[in-house]
């Protein structure tokens, strides 16, 4: 392979300069690049601590030569003379500090003296530029530290994926399973290019990548069902609103009063058990103006809710009283005995006795839930809008010539099987609070599938797929995700059976914007069924903006 990074090694040295032959950590580097074959370095200079003929040098080599990499040397300390960061810093159109900092980080592992380095990274135009100190032990340790990411860098930097650089370090692009071509079964794999994950690192894998979805504002209603709430919710209104009878019956000026005359003014009390006129009505309904006051000696008659009179301290209800006089016409009670005797603030509730104004009655991160208290909350307080985390919308998506709609009423015929994947998924996601869309059946050919997959993942947030990704030759999803999508599978197979051949991929968004989430689980009904629970709906709680969205776990012990 011919040698394609041109590099430029600059020495940046006042005594350098002056006998080149003290110069050996310039060397030092070049046999360093000249060791690995993809690596040439095109140019040599050796400069004085000087700024000007540090930028004049770096400058040419990045804009007239247009060098994958310039490496200086030299110039990055304390001493008084040094100035490589002062004349490199301004040329950078893009720094690149996390090089600096694994540099850094190896070398402080090394001697603490690496503290008293300035070194800097960074781009200009497509040129990489990295500083080391002067000593030719830095130089090799520096160089070392970076090896392995700088041919990634230098692709990144000259507008690359980093794709292919990826899969050199990876040891190779990945051979396909398939074969976008089916007919060409002889050339299958036959052994799955996919490493066995563990579900631990698998989990994680996952997590990683889902990043819960932005907030947005939603009527109170059940279209909150499921909802994560994105801000604390404080009453701007009391429940209830006003002081209102529990019970149908009368209220009355009860007991506190009465005492407090009879102690103070050395009263016999004149309300509790007795006969008293009926001189209000207080029914449950909405009333313009103040309630109506009761005096001592005088009892209204009231309905559960009805606003209380102005003066009541108790209600008694109607069971515990007799009609002793109505009107002529029997519309009218006029006197009435109260038969019982109530305490002060009995079947009374007081205005902000269940909610009052301020408080906070749910918090951001609960979950409103279908059974449906906290939309009842929020109702009951006049909240009109909340914010919410937006729902997720998973699709689900069958694969395979021979799966065919449980309800079609068709007769099977031999080697058909009906589609069991689509309704069980659907289903758990809908116990589960999460929207979905159908995407139907996908036909095991190329063409059908990635056209279906693409399809698919414009429609939802995240897109599982059953069957067709194990080692059959007409298991065409991982090879078509990606030769065809450019996705990224990040596991094509875990340890765990049932569910070995599952499969996570992120898919490139043609619209821009965050990577599509997509998990190919396998066909057989228990194991699709399985490693959803498992890995899907966790990953639609952390998508919902779920503080815990994992399975709680416990330690078992096999005996
Ligand atoms: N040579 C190997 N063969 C298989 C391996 C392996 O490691 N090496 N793994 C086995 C395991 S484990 C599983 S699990 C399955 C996974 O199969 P696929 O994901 O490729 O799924 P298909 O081949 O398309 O179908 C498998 C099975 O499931 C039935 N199926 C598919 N879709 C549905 C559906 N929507 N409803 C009901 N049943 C469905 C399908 O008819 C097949 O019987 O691979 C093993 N093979
Ligand atoms: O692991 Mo497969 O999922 O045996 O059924
Ligand atoms: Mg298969």
């Amino acid at each position: 392979m011919a040698a394609s990074l041109r590099v430029g090694v600059l020495t940046i040295s006042d005594t350098g300069f002056a006998d080149p032959a003290s110069d050996t950590s310039g060397p030092s580097l070049c046999r360093l690049l000249e060791a690995q074959p993809r690596y040439t370095v095109q140019t040599r200079a050796c400069v004085p601590d000087d700024l000007k003929a540090i930028q004049k040098t770096i400058t040419a080599w990045c804009d007239d030569l247009d060098l994958h990499l310039v490496l200086s040397t030299g110039g990055t300390g304390f001493g008084v003379r040094d100035c490589t960061p002062e004349a490199v810093l301004p040329l950078l159109e893009r720094q690149t500090p996390g090089i600096s900092h694994l540099i850094f980080a190896k070398s402080v592992e090394i001697t603490p003296f690496a503290a008293l380095s300035r070194a800097v990274s960074g781009i200009r135009g497509q040129t990489l530029v990295i500083t080391f100190p002067g000593s030719p032990k830095a130089v090799k340790e520096n160089f070392e530290a970076i090896a392995k990411i700088l041919p990634h860098a230098i692709d990144l930097a000259r507008g690359g994926t980093g794709k292919k650089v990826h899969e050199q370090m990876q040891g190779g692009p990945r051979p396909s399973g398939l074969t976008a071509d089916s007919a060409k079964v002889s050339k299958r794999l036959r052994k799955s290019p996919y490493p066995l994950t563990p579900m631990d690192k698998a989990m994680a894998t996952v997590m990683d990548r889902v990043t819960p979805l932005p907030s947005v504002e939603k009527p109170v209603n059940e279209s909150l069902i499921g909802a994560v709430l994105d801000e604390d919710v404080v009453a701007v209104e009391a429940v209830p609103g006003y002081r209102a009878s529990i019970l149908d019956g009368y209220a009355v000026i009860g007991k506190f009063l009465l005492v407090h005359l009879a102690v103070n003014h050395n009263h016999t009390y004149t309300d509790g058990p007795g006969q008293y006129p009926v001189t209000a009505v207080s029914i449950a309904t909405a009333s313009e103006g103040s309630a109506v006051k009761l005096l001592p000696g005088q009892i209204a008659r009231i309905t559960t809710g009805g606003a209380l009179p102005e003066g009541a301290t108790a209600v008694v209800m109607v069971e515990d009283t007799q009609l002793i006089k109505s009107s002529e016409d029997g519309t009218h009670e006029e006197i009435v005995e109260i038969l019982a005797r109530v305490r002060n603030g009995e079947a009374i509730r007081e205005t902000g006795s269940d909610i009052q104004v301020g408080q906070t009655v749910l918090r951001k991160g609960q979950v409103v839930s279908a059974v449906g208290g906290e939309i009842g909350v929020l109702a009951s307080i006049g909240v009109q809008r909340v914010r919410v985390r937006q729902h997720p919308t998973v699709g689900f998506l069958s694969t395979g010539n021979e799966v065919v709609n449980h309800d079609n009423g068709m007769p099977l015929k031999m080697g058909q099987i009906r589609d069991s994947n689509r309704p069980t998924l659907i289903a758990a996601t809908k116990a589960a609070g999460f929207d979905y869309v159908d995407l139907g059946i996908a036909l095991d050919s190329p063409e059908d599938l990635e056209a279906a997959v693409r399809g698919g993942l414009e429609k939802c947030d995240i897109l599982v797929t059953t069957g067709g990704v194990s080692m059959g030759e007409m298991d065409l999803l991982k090879p078509i995700l990606e030769q065809k999508l450019g996705a990224t599978i990040h596991f094509g197979r875990i340890m765990m059976k049932p569910g070995k051949p599952t499969t996570f991929a992120t898919v490139p968004n043609p619209k821009g914007g965050q990577d599509k989430l997509m998990f190919g689980l396998p066909g057989n009904p228990v194991s699709a069924s399985v490693t959803f629970h498992l890995f899907v709906l966790p990953a639609l709680r952390k998508l919902a903006g779920h503080e815990k969205y994992m399975w709680p776990s416990i330690q078992a012990e096999v005996r």
